[in-house]
């Protein structure tokens, strides 16, 4: 079941001489449940297309359907809503609030959404992260690693339909990389979420249901086995 399609989306930024043409008529399908690796140069438009998909920027032309609903005509406080309720993100900055613990930095999109807390499913997502027994503790006081996984169990806590994470573990050591990214896996499995994610790491987009590669804002499918 397809749950992003993105029909002609462009981006270009800037104008006349100025103007970059940072993504050009990508044509897109992915469904739910899979795991979209993007992969590409540095400036070939990867970003681009993320903070396009995640409302966090608006296309200059083309389409971008969620669920079958266009977002790019929605208002901006829809599309504010769209985004805390169906997306989350992960960055390769962690953006943790600092004096907020743990848990609270996990539960920060449920409360900034008035939604209820799940107690037992926030439980659940600290444990598969290991960070159950980090609750009270500050960033601060936290691993780098560690760090990690509470941005991304913050990602994961208003269980949205679509993950976006753009070079998640770039910070990160080949082992807890290759962790983060079981317990991230693990998790998509669990809830049935679409990851879509950015990585210059080879091994990592080999884990990939499906690898994107974008050149000078065009889009290329390099390799579909889940489609
Ligand atoms: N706000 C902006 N204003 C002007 N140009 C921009 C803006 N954001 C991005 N660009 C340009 O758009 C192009 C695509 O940038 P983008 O950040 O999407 O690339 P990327 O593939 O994510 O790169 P990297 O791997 O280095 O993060 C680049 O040429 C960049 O300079």
């Amino acid at each position: 079941m397809v749950i992003l399609e993105t029909i002609n989306l462009g981006k270009i930024y800037g104008k006349k001489e100025t103007a970059v043409h940072a993504l050009k008529d990508a044509n897109l399908k992915i469904n739910k449940g899979e795991f979209v690796a993007i992969v590409g140069p540095s400036g070939s438009g990867k970003s681009t297309f993320l903070h396009l998909v995640g409302g966090l920027e608006r296309p200059s032309n083309g389409t971008i359907k969620v669920d079958g609903k266009d977002i790019c005509c929605l208002s901006d406080k829809e599309l504010a809503k769209y985004r805390r309720q169906k997306v989350g993100f992960v960055f390769q900055q962690y953006n943790l609030i600092p004096v907020l613990n743990v848990k609270e930095n996990v539960e920060l999109p449920l409360k900034l959404d008035n939604q209820k807390v799940e107690e037992d499913y926030i439980e659940d997502l600290m444990n598969l992260l290991g960070i159950g027994d980090r609750k009270t503790h500050l960033p601060s006081q936290l691993s780098g690693g560690q760090q990690q996984r509470v941005a991304i169990a913050r990602a994961l806590s208003a269980k949205p339909s679509i993950i976006l994470a753009d070079e998640p573990t770039g910070n990160l050591d080949t082992k807890t990389t290759e962790e983060v990214m079981n317990l991230l896996k693990a998790s998509i499995k669990k809830y049935n979420q679409t990851l879509i994610m950015i990585t210059h790491n080879q091994s990592i987009a080999q884990k990939a249901d499906r690898v994107i590669s974008i050149v000078d804002g065009k889009l290329d499918c390099l390799e579909n086995i889940s489609v």
